[in-house]
């Protein structure tokens, strides 16, 4: 058996401090993808050594690709060009990562050769049909087992068709899977979104000089044309610093900076909704990088209050809310999310997962189909089960800091996926978490 991390939080304490947090997990993905996928050299800097996103360099070494790295966050990928991947010899290891795997699925579909992705216990149990479908009816042959659930085989060989692909979620993972099927289709493809999601592919592929086209909801590219490599630096995680955004907004006295943070406008759901229940948070020094907007965020104690989460913000939101539930249970008043039934097929069933965790705690948390209703008070200190999931083991180890006991967070080895020096710089703002390894 590999070993288990677990954490011991202690409880209280303020956050003071000025830290940049690892690379954006999205923005990481894409570059391996598409640096792989381009004709050149494509450099990369700020790349996250996370285990996700090294699972898709791993993948694109399997398919044949050059890749120097990672060292201090710098790769360097001799891409192939859209058909120069080779078959790989083994199934395709995606990890923990949906995104691995979802666009993945996008990319394969378009080779001459067939493959199969798997993934860990709990990716396996993540629906895939959602790409399963569109690619299907691109004229794609792809089996999933039992229920649409991972593996995937995809055979190669047939040259996918442009399809129009109306998204029954709002889910960028679906939008890319499609979108990167159609480099590879005769004619146009074209996605059309619920709600806005991330919109890291289309710009991405426009850097790597790829036309992506956006009228309204509708996002389209022609297939056929190429990616040229590109220099790519990769803003900080913003939902990395999330959880110190979030330990800054609910403990007295705190006072915390985040540098270089990725602000694109479809992932600032937690800066809007922070600011709804009265955080006091700052964007310093705006400006572009790479296509990316970023900035310096400050935030500084002040008071949250309970709101109706608007729905509108789910999906720019959607990695934050185990967090921005810490910050419900923290604030005066009742808090609301409805909406968004995707948090129930993440890494773990991340509305029960949070409910039970917060019940432990003593937190009157009412989970319901599509969201939870949460009502702020005093918290206790206890053992909580992360299922696995990264997101959950960060979100309950920020709760210590307004926790009256210790809290232990049950299985945070996942964490590494996105964010491998959390411990580090959570100590280093003045959060006392202890690993304790079993
Ligand atoms: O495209 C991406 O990089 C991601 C999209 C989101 O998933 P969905 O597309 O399932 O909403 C998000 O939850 C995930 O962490 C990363
Ligand atoms: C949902 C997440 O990632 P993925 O879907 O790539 O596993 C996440 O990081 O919160």
């Amino acid at each position: 058996m590999s070993q288990t991390i677990n954490y011991v939080v202690q409880p209280g304490g303020t956050v003071r401090g000025t830290v940049r947090v690892p690379g954006d997990k999205s923005i990481s993905h894409r570059s391996i993808m598409f640096g792989s996928l381009a004709e050149g050299v494509t450099e990369v800097e700020g790349f996250l050594e996370g285990a996700d996103a090294l699972a898709t360099l791993q993948a694109f070494r399997d398919m044949g690709v050059s890749i120097e790295g990672p060292k201090d966050g710098k790769v360097t990928i001799h891409g192939v060009g859209l058909h120069g991947l080779r078959k790989p010899s083994k199934a395709l290891d995606m990890g923990n990562s949906g995104t691995s795997m979802r666009l993945l699925a996008g990319i394969i579909a378009g080779q001459n050769f067939d493959a199969e992705l798997i993934g860990d216990v709990s990716l396996s149990k993540r629906p895939m049909n959602r790409v399963v479908n569109p690619l299907r009816e691109m004229g794609v042959e792809v089996e999933a087992a039992e229920g649409g659930r991972p593996p995937l085989k995809i055979n190669g060989g047939v040259t996918p068709t442009a399809i129009e692909y109306e998204m029954p979620m709002a889910s960028a993972q679906v939008k890319s899977c499609v979108l990167l099927a159609g480099l590879y289709a005769n004619g146009e493809t074209r996605v059309l979104e619920p709600a806005p999601t991330r919109d890291h592919t289309e710009r991405m592929l426009r850097g790597f000089g790829y036309s992506v086209k956006r009228e309204g909801d509708v996002i389209s590219l022609v297939g056929g044309g190429k990616l040229t490599a590109t220099k790519i630096e990769v803003p900080s995680d913003i939902s990395s610093a999330t959880f110190f955004m979030v330990a800054a907004a609910i403990t007295p006295d705190s006072d915390v900076t985040l540098t270089h943070v990725g602000i694109n406008p479809t992932r600032v759901g937690v800066i809007n909704i922070l600011r709804l229940m009265g955080a006091n948070l700052t964007l310093d020094n705006e400006r572009e990088v790479g296509g990316e907007p970023v900035a310096d965020i400050r935030i500084q104690y002040a008071p949250l209050k309970g709101i109706t989460i608007p729905e509108d913000q789910v999906p720019l939101a959607i990695d934050e809310f185990p967090a921005l539930f810490i910050a419900a249970a923290c604030a005066e008043g009742v808090t609301t999310l409805t909406g968004a039934e995707e948090l129930r097929v993440k890494e773990s069933d991340r509305i029960q997962a949070m409910a039970d965790g917060l019940h432990i705690l003593g937190v009157d948390a009412q989970p319901t189909p599509d969201g939870i209703v949460i009502k702020g008070g005093e918290m206790g200190g206890g053992a909580v089960e992360t299922h696995h999931d990264h997101r959950i083991a960060m979100a309950f180890s920020i709760a210590g800091l307004r926790a009256t006991g210790a809290i232990t967070v049950q299985d945070a080895t996942n964490v590494r996926t996105s964010f491998p020096n959390f411990i580090q710089l959570a100590n280093k703002l003045g959060i006392r978490i202890e690993e304790q390894i079993s």
